[in-house]
């Protein structure tokens, strides 16, 4: 059936425009303003609303297969649709970790809502040791990550790139060097682990390990992605490395562009991800680097753990918070409403960037796939995690007022999530 989404602002080749989208099957059939109503077609009324292709997730941990008492494939690709994402790269660290062709994640093809484009590990049982089947995987995976953890050896590291590189892949780097963190460190070495005498995380444990990752691409030529980037040492490192034209990129999450360590309200669970929450002038150095450029995708890390994980404060809960449904409302609030991050770059960077970094390139044409979210950015509704659709509950979000929801998304013309503007209630 055709489906037609009237009075949209079309999100497209960088620019927003009024029009209206035509979608016939599986296919955008036509884009203009004033589109007559197809007999028979359902309308979508998109006043105050966004049409944007569908957004690409590079890191998102979806549980399955092992740990499906956090999320299962089902749940993280219907949150996913909820926040608008139609691409969501998987992360490796589930079990059995996906180290050869046959362990790369069955449940995909049954069970996702949305496209999902899994990670391989860089070792064996992300055991930091003997490398897994790059050459067999490379076709099949977004690329190659231990995420989780650092790569401690530097040879280990080294021998990857070279084996990435030539099978034209590239590493999305965990840069975390253990060995400078202290026993039981849980949140940034800052303001709120010297109120709350709690071990801290501190920033060389990134950078030092972003600078060496550097080096070596330098030296073997590897591209390599820096997996949710939280320091202003390593922003400045990429913005160096990229502008001697070395194949670096990198990510940062919505938490870690939005919130920092003072502002952390109480010892809850919710808090607490690796990397944590940084110092405000770390904060303000990422969104810095949204800005020229040196960041060119925005990823969740959406990594979801039972309420009982993640009820020990910090010291007692699991390290991750999820993102998938919350994403765009909160940078679209936090940072494009007080006008700190265009629009227009905001959408960019969650679709032609990342979009990039996988070596594709999704717009919103006729007779592209019709993979697409419409926001809604007039309706404000709170953030209430026990509706959420993923499994995972803990958000460093709850309780606040959003604007940006999506209102519907498709996935290769599919409705996969639908709430209509205006509404306060879910459909
Ligand atoms: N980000 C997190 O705090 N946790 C992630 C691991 C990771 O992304 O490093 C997880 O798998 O739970
Ligand atoms: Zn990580
Ligand atoms: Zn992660």
């Amino acid at each position: 059936m055709a489906l037609l989404i009237q009075n949209g602002r079309v999100y497209r080749e960088g620019r927003l425009e009024r029009a209206d989208l035509l979608v016939e099957g599986d296919r955008i059939a036509a884009i203009g303003e004033g589109l007559p109503q197809a007999p028979g077609a359902r309308v979508f009324d998109a006043s105050g609303c966004v049409v944007s292709p569908g957004f690409t997730d590079l890191h998102v941990h979806l549980r399955e297969p092992g740990f499906s008492h956090k999320e299962t494939v089902a749940s993280g690709t219907a949150a996913a649709a909820a926040g608008g994402f139609t691409t969501v790269c998987a992360m490796p660290n589930v079990d059995p970790t996906p180290d050869s062709p046959a362990r790369l994640l069955p449940q995909a093809r049954r069970d996702a809502r949305v496209r999902v484009v899994p990670y391989a590990a860089i070792t064996r049982g992300q055991r930091g040791e003997a490398l897994s089947e790059i050459a067999a995987l490379a076709p099949r995976v977004a690329g190659f990550s231990d995420d989780g953890r650092g790569v401690r050896s530097e040879e280990t590291m080294r021998a990857a790139m070279e084996r990435v590189a030539a099978a034209g892949s590239f590493v999305a780097a965990h840069c975390e060097v253990e060995a400078l963190v202290p026993a039981g460190g849980c949140c940034h070495d800052g303001a709120f682990a010297r109120a709350h005498g709690f071990p801290g995380i501190p920033s060389e444990s990134e950078y030092a390990e972003i600078a060496r990752d550097i080096r070596l691409a330098a030296e073997t030529g590897c591209r390599l992605h820096i997996c949710h980037l939280s320091t202003k040492e390593g922003a400045a490192l990429v913005r160096r490395a990229r502008k001697r034209g070395l194949p670096v990129t990198c990510e940062a999450t919505p938490h870690n562009l939005l919130l920092c360590d003072g502002e952390i309200p109480a010892d809850e669970g919710r808090f607490k991800m690796n990397p944590p929450l940084r110092a405000a002038d770390d904060r303000a150095a990422l969104v810095e680097a949204l800005l020229d450029g040196t960041i060119t995708a925005i990823a969740t890390d959406h990594a979801p753990h039972t309420a009982e994980e993640k009820s020990g404060g910090f010291r007692g809960s699991l390290f991750g918070v999820v993102g998938l449904e919350t994403a765009f409302p909160a940078l679209y609030t936090g940072l494009t409403e007080p006008g700190l991050l265009p629009l227009g770059r905001l959408l960019e960077l969650l679709t032609a960037g990342p979009q990039e970094i996988l070596g594709e390139r999704r717009t919103l044409a006729p007779g592209e796939e019709a993979s697409l979210t419409v926001l809604d950015l007039r309706t404000a509704r709170k953030v209430e995690p026990e509706r959420f659709l993923s499994r995972g509950r803990a958000t460093p979000f709850a309780g606040r007022t959003l604007r940006g929801w999506p209102a519907l998304t498709l996935y290769r013309g599919k409705e996969v999530y639908r709430r209509w503007p205006g509404t306060q209630t879910e459909g």
